[in-house]
């Protein structure tokens, strides 16, 4: 258990690892502008914001309260025109660097449409920007802002109740909204299982190329497997396997993993083990906030060196915490574990080892607790696939002949193809605010999608 008296090394954590967000993650205090701190007003038309000209910036009033500041050079930079702006590629096509540092406008005013900027310039240019965007985009203040997507549902050994799934021909249904459905669970759950498959490798591969290309690794493209050691890695014996990520050699693991068991005969075991990291995380985070900060701040090495043509570490070399988080909101984003695959701990401070084995005791206590497991004896036909940056996976020991067939798929192509289904099934409220601008929506992909 860590003690108080742990407050002077991780002093020291605090220097070596920046930790300083660190600690507002673990103390849930945020040193990022507070999120929903400003109501995000309604535009309608009847009552257009009040938009005025301060020094170096454009000001606009969403109400007598609510006011977003823009930098001219920031709005400049922004601008969606055609000039300035493929419609088709969603490329810029200005020279940021051609804007001066001081460039003002010659005027602003408050259209329908949005606010309406003309820059100065030996061609008049005017500069349309949505007033959804303006909201969504504002960062003086940054304005509350919808969820970007649905929340994540974490999840303990009772997911047992009720795991998502979806039908394979759902899946396979030229419409897409099989696919989607299928997107949603991983996104919501970290994983997801797919009944009805025709029990062949052939179709398990059409299946998850309806996610995206399948990301080649070591261990070949379509992978189908047994316990005959053909890769120089213990997933190809009949040992057991603890709750792990893949890839944590990788400096860029993959985003899903699937995997669908074809056959078992002449034995028994094999059951597959789901643990949702984010979960165990959250429960860390509460009752183990030192240790969760370990896990957060400490880089683990790993490597796969079992094949005589690879040896792979990730870069840099020290690796990645087990527990990832984005920069800017400070939310998890990534869980990087897998004790079997971890390299030499060389960069841990002295009077940080005894703390450090103290945090992965702890994780690994609560990630093997019966409140986080979820176990499930995989038939053929019934596939699995897992977020592999949230939800562990392993497996129970196994004898007989077991034949395991499945695929990596990286996590841009994953998160890429839930993006284009969104847009599809889930327009953006943003998008569907610009849809009256006119030439806003080239090839069916809006000038003022959020992820551009
Ligand atoms: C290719 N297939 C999934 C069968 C095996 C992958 C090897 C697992 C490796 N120890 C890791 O944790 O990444
Ligand atoms: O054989 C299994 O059920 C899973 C193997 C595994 O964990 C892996 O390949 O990463």
């Amino acid at each position: 258990m860590l003690k108080a008296s742990a407050a002077r090394p991780l002093a020291r954590l605090t220097n070596t690892y920046r930790v300083t967000y660190l600690r507002a993650i673990c103390t849930r205090r945020s040193s990022f502008p507070a999120e929903g701190s400003t109501h995000l007003p309604d535009v309608t038309h009847d009552d257009l914001p009040i938009v005025s000209q301060d020094v170096g910036q454009v000001a606009i009033g969403w109400s007598t309260r609510e006011w977003s500041r823009f930098h001219n050079i920031w709005l400049r930079d922004h601008c969606r025109c055609s000039k300035c702006f493929h419609s088709i590629t969603k490329q810029r096509l200005f020279n940021t660097f051609d804007i001066p540092r001081d460039i003002a406008p010659i005027k602003v005013e408050a259209k329908a449409n949005g606010l309406e900027v003309t820059w100065p310039s030996k061609e008049l240019h005017v500069s349309v920007y949505p007033w959804s965007w303006l909201q969504r985009n504002s960062y003086d203040p940054p304005l509350k802002r919808p969820p970007e997507f649905t929340d994540k549902i974490l999840w303990g050994s009772k997911i047992q109740q009720a795991p998502p799934t979806v039908v394979y021909e759902e899946i396979m249904a030229d419409n897409d909204r099989g696919l989607y459905k299928w997107l949603l669970n991983i996104h919501e759950f970290g994983f997801s299982f797919v009944t009805g498959i025709p029990v062949t490798p052939e179709a398990t591969e059409e299946l998850a190329q309806r996610i995206g290309f399948i990301r080649e690794t070591q261990y070949g493209k379509f992978w189908d497997f047994t316990s005959d050691l053909a890769k120089g890695d213990t997933a190809y014996t009949t040992l057991a396997l603890g709750a792990h990520t893949d890839n944590t050699y990788f400096t860029d693991p993959c985003g899903l993993q699937l995997f669908h068991l074809l056959s078992h005969t002449d034995g028994s075991g094999g059951a597959t083990l789901l643990v949702d990291g984010f979960y165990v995380a959250s429960i860390m985070k509460e009752l183990h906030p030192e240790a969760y900060m370990l896990l957060s701040s400490v880089p683990v090495p790993a490597h796969a060196a079992g094949e005589a043509t690879c040896l792979y570490s990730p870069s840099p070399a020290a690796g990645y915490p087990v527990l990832g988080h984005d920069p800017v909101t400070g939310e998890l984003t990534q869980v990087r574990w897998n004790n079997d695959d971890r390299s030499v701990m060389r960069h841990l401070a002295p009077d940080l080892v005894e703390k450090w084995y103290d945090a992965i005791r702890l994780w690994n206590g609560c990630l093997t607790s019966a409140d986080s497991e979820h176990w499930v004896q995989l038939q053929p036909g019934t596939a699995v696939v897992v977020d592999n940056h949230r939800v562990l996976h392993g497996r129970s020991a196994f004898d007989g002949k077991r034949r395991m067939c499945g695929a990596y798929i990286g996590v841009d192509e994953y998160k890429s193809k839930l993006a284009v289904l969104r847009e599809k099934f889930a327009p953006d409220a943003v998008v569907q605010a610009a849809s009256a601008i006119p030439d806003t929506q080239v090839d069916g992909r809006s000038i003022w999608n959020p992820a551009l």
